[in-house]
C-alpha cells in the first residue's frame, strides 16, 4: 500500500472548499453551538469544528423491535445509549446476530418495513432524517455496476454529487487520491464484474464501495463491515484511512468483525454488543479494565478483541458442549475466566455490570448534554451537481452499462432476431386468400402478445440496477425523477435497434399490408408496446424488488391483458363489465391490436371462400369480424400506448416516494403503537451495583450514587 497523506491533503482542500461555499441549516442555524458550550466541546472532545458542520450523533433508549413471520415480536436491540462525535472513530462490535448491523439501520434511517423503532436518535441535538445523503451508510452489500472499471464508477458519482462548476481537473483530483486513499489503483481500470465478466476480488469490490462514500468526505459516515473480505493489511489499511478521516473532525461508525489488535488499536471508542444489548460503550482503550473489572480479565497472551468477543459470544458454549462430547478440551487453562462460567452467564454478568458502570453513567450524561446543546440542522450532503448533471451522467451511465452488459439487451436482440425470422417464415408471403385473413390477425396477436411479452427477459438486469439505485438513493446521491428520466433516455437506442430490426424483418418477410406508413405505424407500435411492457416492469419492480417474484406477477398481469386483447375472445363478446370495462381498455395489447388491424386490412380486398363469390373488402373484415371501431384512428390507438407508457413512469415515481416518504410514517405512527402495548407500564429500576468491585469505581459510584439511580 503506499502512502496516501499527500493525496488525502489535496482532496481534503478540494472538500473544504465545496464545505464551505455550502448554505447550511435551510435558514435555522444557530451559529453552531454557543461560546460557552463551544468552548466545552472542544475541551470535551478535543476536535476542532469544520466551519458550524460537525455532525455530534447521540441515541438514547434506542429499542428495536421486528416483528415476525408467525406474527410475534422480537427485541433485537433493547434500550442502547451512546454517541459518536466529530473527530471520533467508534467501531461497533459484537458476535454475528448480535444486532450491529441493525443498530447501524436504526441510526441511518433505514430500518427493514417489519421493524420499529423506539427511543430518541438526535444529530447535533435535533431529530433528524439521516437517510438521502445527511450521513453516508457502507452497507455490508457491494451493489455496484458490474460492467465499469473502478475508476468510472468512482468518476460517474462524482459527476453526479459534485457541483457543475467545479472544474473537471479538480473532480479528477479528488477521484484520483479517492482510488489512492483506498489503495486501488492497481485494478483501478478492472471492471467490477458480473456474471458474465470476471472483475475485480471480494475485498477490492468492498474497497470501492467504501471509496464511493468517502469521495464526498461526509460529515457522518456508517460503515456497515468495511473490512470484511480483506486481508489483514487491507484491513488495518481501510481502518487507518477512516480513522484519517474522523481525524478530519468527520464522525465515523463502523461496526467490525474479529479485528486485528493493530486494527483494535486504532478505534477511539468502542461499542460492544451482546444480543442486541450494551456489553460495553467507553474508550476502546478503557475495554480491557472493564473486562477485567467485571471478572473476565483478559489472560495473557490472548487479543484483547478477541477475548471481548469470546466472552459475548454465547455460541462458544455450544461448542464447548460438542467439543466435551467428542474430546478433552485443549485449550482450558487456569488464566482464563471463561473456563469456570457458561458464555450466556458471562454475557449476563457483563450486561449488567455494564448499567451500573462508570461507563454507561458517563454514556448517559454525556448524551442528555448533547441533547441540551442544539446545534446546526445539517442539511442533505448529498448531490450538489445540478438536475440536468445528474440525468445526463447518469443516461451516459445507464447506456454505458446496456451496451456494454450482454444479457441486458444484445441477448434479446438476438432472441427477437430469432423469433421474428421463424414468424417470417411460417406466415411468409401470406398474400390476400381467404385463409390469410385470419393469418393475419394470428400473426398481429402473436408479435404484440408474444413478442412483447418476450421484454421481461430484462427484468433481473433492471432489479439489478433499482438495487444500485436504492444505495445511491438512500445515500442521497440524485433525485428519484432524474433516474426515471434517465432510464427511460438510455434504453431508448436500444428498444428502437430492437423494435425495428426485428419489426422490419417480421413485416417484409410476411409482407403485411405494402406502404411506408403502414410499416411506420408496425414498427413504432411495436416500439411502443416493448416499452409499455419495460415500465410495467419497472412499477412491479418498485413494488416486489424480487427478481423471480416479479417476473411471475408480470408475465401473470400480460397474461391477464392478452386474454382481454380482442384476438382470444372478439371485443364484444368480452364479458362486461369487469372485463370489458376496465380490463380490455389497461391492456396496451387491446390498443396495439386494434391499431395494427386497421393498418394493416384497411384498404385491401381479400379473395372469397370461393373465385365466383365477390371480393371481401378489408372494412368489411374489421368491422364485421375483428370488431374493429373504424371512427377511431390507429395512430389515437398508438397514443394510448404512449400515455400508458408516461402513466406508468409517473407510478413508478410514485411508488418510490411512496415508499420514501409515506411508509416511514405509517411504520413510525405503527411503531408507536405496538410499542405502547407491549411496554404498558413497566418500569424499571436497576439496583447500584455492589461497592466490591474496582476501587476506582468503587469510588465512582459511591459518589454518583444518586444521580446514577435516578437515571435508570
Ligand atoms: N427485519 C428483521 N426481521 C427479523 N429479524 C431481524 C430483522 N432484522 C434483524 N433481525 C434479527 O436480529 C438479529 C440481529 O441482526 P443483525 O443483522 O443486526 O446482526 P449483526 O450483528 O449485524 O450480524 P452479522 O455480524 O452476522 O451481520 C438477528 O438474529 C436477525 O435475524
Amino acid at each position: 500500500m503506499r502512502n496516501t497523506s499527500s493525496s488525502t491533503t489535496s482532496a481534503n482542500d478540494v472538500m473544504m472548499e465545496i464545505e464551505a461555499s455550502k448554505p447550511q441549516g435551510h435558514g435555522i442555524v444557530v451559529g453552531g453551538l454557543s461560546p460557552l458550550s463551544e468552548t466545552l466541546w472542544k475541551e470535551k472532545t478535543n476536535t476542532e469544528f469544520i466551519g458550524d458542520v460537525s455532525a455530534r450523533l447521540a441515541w438514547k433508549d434506542l429499542t428495536v423491535m421486528v416483528t415476525l413471520n408467525n406474527g410475534e415480536t422480537q427485541n433485537v436491540l433493547e434500550g442502547l445509549t451512546g454517541y459518536a462525535e466529530p473527530g471520533s472513530f467508534t467501531a461497533l462490535m459484537g458476535p454475528s446476530g448480535s444486532g450491529k448491523s441493525t443498530l447501524l439501520d436504526a441510526l441511518s434511517g433505514r430500518l427493514a418495513a417489519n421493524a420499529f423503532l423506539s427511543g430518541r436518535i438526535l444529530l447535533n441535538g435535533r431529530k433528524a432524517n439521516l437517510s438521502f445523503g445527511t450521513a453516508a451508510y457502507v452497507t455490508q452489500d457491494d451493489t455496484l455496476i458490474g460492467t465499469l472499471t473502478v475508476r468510472e464508477t468512482i468518476s460517474y458519482s462524482a459527476q453526479l454529487r459534485l457541483p457543475d462548476r467545479m472544474p473537471w481537473s479538480e473532480k479528477r483530483t479528488l477521484i484520483e487520491s479517492t482510488i489512492i486513499e483506498m489503495g486501488l489503483q492497481d485494478c483501478a481500470d478492472t471492471v467490477i464484474g458480473n456474471w458474465h465478466l470476471r472483475g475485480i476480488s471480494g475485498g477490492e469490490k468492498r474497497r470501492v464501495s467504501i471509496a464511493l462514500e468517502i469521495l464526498m468526505r461526509p460529515r457522518l459516515l456508517f460503515l456497515d463491515e468495511p473490512t470484511s473480505g480483506l486481508d489483514s493489511a487491507s484491513a488495518f489499511f481501510v481502518t487507518q484511512t477512516l480513522r484519517g478521516l474522523s481525524r478530519d473532525g468527520r464522525t465515523v461508525i463502523a461496526s467490525i468483525h474479529q479485528p486485528s489488535s493493530e486494527v483494535f488499536e486504532l478505534f477511539d471508542r468502542l461499542y460492544l454488543l451482546s444480543g442486541g444489548k450494551t456489553v460495553y460503550f467507553g474508550q476502546a482503550s478503557e475495554a480491557y479494565e472493564f473486562f477485567a473489572q467485571a471478572g473476565f480479565p483478559c489472560p495473557a497472551l490472548r487479543n484483547p478483541s478477541d477475548h471481548f468477543l469470546r466472552c459475548i459470544n454465547s455460541d462458544f458454549d455450544k461448542v464447548k458442549a460438542t467439543l466435551k462430547g467428542s474430546m478433552k478440551l485443549r485449550f482450558e487453562s487456569n488464566e482464563d475466566p471463561l473456563d469456570k462460567t457458561t458464555t450466556a452467564e458471562a454475557i449476563r454478568t457483563l450486561v449488567d455490570y455494564y448499567r451500573r458502570s462508570q461507563y454507561s453513567y458517563s454514556a448517559n450524561e454525556r448524551v442528555e448534554e448533547m441533547s441540551k446543546v442544539k446545534g446546526t440542522v445539517l442539511d442533505s450532503g448529498g448531490s450538489q451537481a445540478s438536475f440536468f448533471m445528474q440525468s445526463f451522467t447518469l443516461t451516459k451511465r445507464s447506456f454505458v452499462n446496456m451496451s456494454r452488459d450482454f444479457g441486458y439487451y444484445w441477448l434479446r436482440l438476438v432472441i427477437y432476431l430469432v423469433v421474428t425470422i421463424c414468424i417470417g417464415t411460417i406466415y411468409l408471403n401470406v398474400g390476400t386468400g381467404y385463409s390469410s385473413i385470419l393469418a393475419r390477425g394470428a400473426c398481429a396477436s402473436f408479435v404484440f402478445g408474444f413478442v412483447t411479452f418476450m421484454s421481461i427477459g430484462g427484468f433481473p438486469s433492471f432489479v439489478e440496477d433499482m438495487k444500485v439505485f436504492q444505495r445511491e438513493r438512500m445515500n442521497g446521491h440524485y433525485g428519484v425523477t432524474a433516474f426515471v428520466v434517465s432510464n427511460t433516455l438510455s434504453a431508448m437506442p436500444f428498444l428502437i435497434l430492437i423494435t425495428f430490426l426485428s419489426g422490419t424483418v417480421c413485416y417484409f418477410m410476411v409482407r403485411l399490408h405494402p406502404g411506408f406508413t403502414h410499416y411506420l405505424f408496425f414498427v413504432v407500435c411495436l416500439y411502443a408496446s416493448v416499452t409499455v411492457v419495460e415500465s410495467l416492469m419497472m412499477v412491479i419492480a418498485s413494488i416486489v424488488p424480487n427478481f423471480l417474484m416479479g417476473i411471475i406477477i408480470g408475465a401473470g398481469i400480460q397474461g391477464i391483458f392478452m386474454l382481454v386483447s380482442g384476438y382470444f375472445r372478439l371485443p364484444n363478446d368480452i364479458p362486461k363489465p369487469f372485463w370489458r370495462y376496465p380490463m380490455s381498455y389497461l391492456s396496451f395489447h387491446f390498443w396495439a391490436l386494434q391499431g395494427q388491424y386497421q393498418n394493416d386490412l384497411m384498404g385491401l380486398v381479400f379473395d372469397n371462400t370461393s373465385p365466383d363469390l365477390p371480393k371481401i373488402p378489408g372494412e368489411f373484415i374489421l368491422e364485421q369480424i375483428f370488431q374493429i371501431d373504424l371512427n377511431r384512428s390507429k395512430w389515437i390507438d398508438v397514443s394510448v400506448i404512449f400515455v400508458m407508457i408516461i402513466t406508468y413512469r409517473i407510478i413508478f415515481f410514485i411508488m418510490i416516494k411512496i415508499n420514501e416518504d409515506v411508509t416511514p410514517w405509517i411504520r413510525g405512527y405503527i411503531a408507536r403503537r405496538k410499542m405502547q402495548q407491549k411496554n404498558g407500564n413497566q418500569k424499571q429500576t436497576i439496583a447500584p451495583y455492589g461497592l466490591t468491585q474496582s476501587p476506582s469505581l468503587r469510588a465512582y459510584v459511591g459518589n454518583n450514587h444518586g444521580s446514577n439511580s435516578n437515571r435508570h
